[in-house]
Order: structure tokens, then sequence, then C-alpha cells
């Protein structure tokens, strides 16, 4: 499955149509590929908190719609990251799954709510968290989704293993001083869970916040299939989801769990 993970710095100085436009022409150039993905948040910008209630959609609004256009002309899976969407008077963190006719796939809206730094403007103040795991029945297997701050939460991803999941899209905006814990834990995260894990992080400067890159394709054994630069980058990876169930045969370690 060919695999395109578009790394993207988001110019928060950019109007958010030149932004949506900029990534839809990207995810156009990647014809061929089965399966295109982009980070968390980057038509707003996963630090840039002052924009999100002016800039925040419904799921039919018009960042959704061009991302749609593009996975069409595109003909492959395009999970579109996240953007901040209105639903009533709520504010969601939420992922979208396209697929290549342009309908929408799945959602996600995230469930761990970033706010360490920003108490007052950050994630748990702005956002409502979304209710539960998604597992997303894809062409290629069952496929958990998750974002950014949720890997800091195992208990997550073994509600997902357990909902059959066993490849997972995971979308970030993390930032450069804690890429360490980004690396080691999405590792973590596919050897622990045992799934084939697609990481799409975001790179380049939002204020004062320098998000990380170093986007990264690990399978359910732990090796290393591509791994991005910290800057803007197109990442394409060959992945098979087929093998995780080779693992899992070989090593059934999920079946010793003793608690549930
Ligand atoms: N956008 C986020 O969820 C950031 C998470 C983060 O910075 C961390 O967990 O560290």
């Amino acid at each position: 499955m060919r695999t395109a993970l578009l790394q993207l710095a988001t110019d928060l100085d950019q109007p958010l149509a030149a932004r949506v436009e900029r990534a839809a022409a990207l995810v156009r150039e990647q014809r061929g590929a089965d399966l295109v993905v982009l980070p968390e948040l980057w038509p707003v910008g996963a630090f840039g908190y002052d924009g999100w209630a002016d800039a925040a959609e419904p799921l039919d609004g018009p960042t959704v719609r061009a991302m749609a256009d593009a996975a069409r002309d595109t003909g492959a899976h395009v999970h579109m990251g996240s953007f901040v969407e209105r639903d009533g008077d709520r504010l969601h963190n939420t992922s979208v799954v396209l697929g290549p006719d342009g309908e929408v796939a799945a959602t996600y809206r995230k469930v761990h709510l970033f706010g360490l730094h920003s108490p007052e403007r950050g994630e748990p103040s702005l956002l409502s968290p979304g209710e539960g795991p998604v597992v997303w029945d894809a062409p290629w297997g069952p496929t958990g989704l998750a974002t950014c701050y949720d890997l800091r939460f195992p208990e997550l991803f073994r509600a997902l293993v357990d909902r059959g999941a066993r490849t997972l899209l995971l979308v970030a905006g993390w930032p450069e001083p804690r890429i360490a814990h980004w690396s080691l834990l999405v590792r973590a995260r596919a050897v622990e869970d045992q799934l084939l894990v697609v990481a799409c992080n975001a790179a380049g400067r939002q204020g004062s916040t320098a998000l990380g890159g170093r986007s990264l394709v690990v399978d359910a054994w732990g090796a290393l299939h591509g791994e991005a630069s910290p800057s803007e980058q197109v990442l394409e990876v060959d992945v098979d989801p087929a093998a995780t169930d080779g693992v899992r045969e070989r090593f059934p370690v999920l079946d010793d769990r003793v608690l549930r």
C-alpha cells in the first residue's frame, strides 16, 4: 500500500483559504498513492489557539469539501489530519478520512485534549472532547484513529485493539522539545499493541512553538519503514497492513493479557 505522509509546516501568516489550497495541491501531487495522511490541525495550527474560533467550520464546510475534491482527483484515501469542527456551540479537534470518491469514510474527535502550556487558552478551555475510540473498517483492514496527545494514554490503544484495530493512523502537531517522546511512544504503541502505525506529525513554527516533524511508519514487530526529517517533507512509504496478522500469530502476546 503506497502511503504518503504530508508533514506540513503551516504558515499562519497566510490566509486560511491559501493554506487549504496549498495542502490540496500537495495531495493532488500524490497521484498513485493508496493513502495520503496529513497532520493534526494544519489548517489553523495545533498551537494557533487565537485563530481557532473564527476558523471553525462544520463537517461539510469549505476545508473538508476542498480536501474531498483533492481526494477524488487523486483517487486515494486521504486522512486529511484534523480541523477545528464547529458542531452547534461546541468545537472539536476532528480528524476526517475521505474515500477516493470524496465521501467522508470516518471521523474521530480527539479524546485527550492538550493544554499543559496554556491552561487558559489550550484545548481543554476551547474544545470539547470526543466521546471515545474509533475503529474504521478500511479496505486494508480495521484501522484505529488517534490524535497527538492521545499517544500518551496507552489505554486508548488497548481499547482500539479490543475493537479489532490492526492498523493505526495517528496525526499530530507534536513540538520539537518533546520529539524524543513522540519517536519513543509511536514505537511503543506499535510493539505493545502489535499495530502497524502510520504517524504523521507537523513541522515548522507556530508562534513560539516549533513543531518537530519526524513522522514515521513502524510495523507491528517494531521495524521502522520510514522516518521524516524535522522539516516540511513528503515521506513516501510502502506498507503491508496484512503483515500485522502474521506478527500476532507468530508472537501472540495479546492473548496473554491478564487485566482487561
Ligand atoms: N497537540 C498536542 O496534542 C500536543 C501534545 C504534546 O505536546 C505532548 O504530548 O507533549
